[in-house]
């Protein structure tokens, strides 16, 4: 089964330090809606593994959450392709819990959901953590420079992290190669 593990803020949508706090902010990248869709029509399954600690900090609910999520999976329909599991994390960096980012909770639970094997899985964001999470079940580190990519890439990064622009370009490799 040919399983692709998303971030989302900075990855799909746009991203702000002032967290995206309603469907109306939630704007997706150039692209990344029908990059979603090309991988699904491929034959990929995308899955979206999320931190969102504006849930726990009160800026946000679930079912604000919910509907943002509803909206992705409708443009992504439109285009054609279906949208897989979305795991989120609610908590706050001090929750001590086992999902949120760099902690790879919501990877182990989505190979899981699938029966998909973790080992060189890409998992595909634009922080740290997210390439963190990747590393620490021997997942595949994918960054793009899209959202708080650019300046993670100043950072240094995971041994073997691939790079790439954006989900388009993510798109364009798994599917042509
Ligand atoms: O990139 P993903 O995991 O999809 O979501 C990130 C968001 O939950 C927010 O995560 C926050 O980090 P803290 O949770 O406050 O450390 C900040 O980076 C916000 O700018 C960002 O919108
Ligand atoms: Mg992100
Ligand atoms: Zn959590």
């Amino acid at each position: 089964m040919k399983l692709l593990i998303l971030d989302r803020d900075g990855v799909i949508n746009h991203d702000s330090d002032a967290y995206i706090k309603s469907v109306a902010e939630w704007i997706p990248l150039p692209g990344s809606i029908e990059a979603i869709a090309q991988l699904s029509k491929a034959g990929w399954t995308v899955a979206v593994a999320t931190n969102q600690s504006g849930i726990a900090r009160g800026y946000y609910d679930v079912a604000t959450l919910d509907a943002m999520h509803a909206r992705l999976r409708t443009l992504v329909a439109e285009q054609g392709g279906e949208l897989g599991l979305i795991v989120y994390c609610p908590h706050g960096p001090d929750a001590g819990c086992d999902c949120r980012k760099p902690k790879p909770g919501m990877l182990e639970t989505i190979a899981a959901h699938y029966d998909v094997p973790l080992t060189g899985l890409w998992f595909v964001g634009d922080s740290l953590s997210d390439l963190e999470a990747a590393k620490a079940v021997d997942s595949q580190p994918v960054l793009v420079k899209t959202g708080k990519g650019a300046k993670t890439q100043g950072k240094s990064l995971p041994a073997g992290t691939l790079i790439f622009d954006d989900l388009a370009a993510i798109a364009a490799e798994l599917i042509n190669n």
